[in-house]
């Protein structure tokens, strides 16, 4: 989340000394993007890197995105792994936190205006590519299931400085119970990446893909979930676009076709997708205050609208939009 964690320049030094031929430290400044990392740009005689601090998790939990990264780069996804320190780890310590050092990927991101049909395919494609290179893995428990997000709602109905956003509990509670009922327990599963957003892919000035960012979130989990994920944050602007969603879909298939139980499934998935992010946008940028910095703040309520459009749509209506047959 920007920069929580301030680091100084003699602990920056210590940590770099861990690493060879980065050459000698010229600067480094905190990035406002993100919710949830400290991060930071680190510049050396040697060039550009990317520095992550890591605010939730532990420091096993970030050696194993470190390991994510390295099988999925070295199986065609274009991501970056941590770079190799001296002690042949990937992932360190920095101010007491697991921390990481990546090289700078140059490219551009996307805003939703800019999107287009290639875009949304291109993405849809590098989504199953992941889930076909991880399936081999074990991905980890992920952090955001249902009883993680129960938990977060108890935190919001109980934030007495914040009426608004407690008031906005119950419905939720609601909602999830009801849709848990709804998802199919017999979806193909693997590791997915659970948050690939547009500010977590990078774009070269022809218009492909240099890399994906922040595995943080990678887990086990429905591959047709990450997909519904991926869908409602690039193919929505003032509502969900069928053509945007389309060729992200059909991207997907070019990869990895979904099964039929995939496609029956991905409208509970895509309403719990809805739910997931409108709560954790309520606890991680709606009730957080401003110790973090300048940063970016994500509207909780645009999910609940998706959560709600989905909802008027139906499963038909999502499968109408999406199928062709
Ligand atoms: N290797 C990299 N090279 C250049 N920029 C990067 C790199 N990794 C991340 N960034 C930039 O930093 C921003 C924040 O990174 P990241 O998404 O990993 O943080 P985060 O705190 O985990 O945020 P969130 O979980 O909200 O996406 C990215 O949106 C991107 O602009
Ligand atoms: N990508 C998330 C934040 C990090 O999980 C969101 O837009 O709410």
């Amino acid at each position: 989340m920007a920069t929580l964690t301030r680091i100084s320049e003699d602990q920056l030094r210590v940590f770099l000394d861990e690493y060879s031929e980065l050459g000698n430290l010229v600067g480094f400044a905190g990035i406002p993007e993100g919710s949830v990392n400290s991060n930071y740009r680190v510049e050396t005689s040697a060039g550009a890197y990317f520095l992550r601090v890591y605010e939730e998790q532990a420091f096993e939990g970030a050696r194993n995105e470190g390991i994510t990264l390295l099988h999925l780069s070295a199986h065609g996804v274009p991501c970056e792994a941590p770079l190799l320190r001296n002690d042949g780890e990937r992932t360190g310590h920095i101010a007491g936190k697991p921390a990481a050092l990546f090289a700078w990927c140059a490219g551009g991101m996307r805003c939703q205006a800019s999107v287009s049909t290639a875009d949304t395919a291109q993405v849809g494609a590098a989504l199953a590519r992941i889930h076909v290179a991880g399936s081999a893995m074990a991905g980890r428990t992920g952090r955001f299931g249902p009883a993680e997000l129960r938990l977060r709602l108890d935190r919001i109905a109980a934030a007495a400085d914040h009426p608004t956003l407690a008031a906005e509990a119950e419905p939720l509670r609601q909602a999830l119970d009801a849709n848990e009922a709804r998802r199919r327990s017999d979806l193909p599963k693997g590791l997915v990446h659970g948050d690939l957003f547009r500010d977590n892919v990078l774009w070269d000035e022809k218009g492909t893909i240099v890399t994906l960012l922040d595995f943080e979130s990678a887990c086990s989990g429905a591959f047709v979930f990450d997909l519904a994920v991926t869908v409602l944050s690039w193919c929505v602007g003032d509502a969900l676009s069928p053509e945007l969603a389309r060729a992200m879909v059909s991207g997907y298939e070019s990869v990895r076709p979904l099964t039929a139980e995939e496609r029956e499934g991905l409208h509970a998935e895509a309403c719990f997708a809805s739910l997931r992010f409108a709560i954790t946008r309520i606890t991680d940028f709606a009730m957080r205050g401003d110790e973090a910095g300048p940063r970016t703040i994500k509207d909780y309520r645009r999910f609940i609208l998706r959560y709600q459009s989905l909802t008027a749509m139906g499963p038909d209506g999502l499968s109408r939009m999406l199928f062709k047959n």
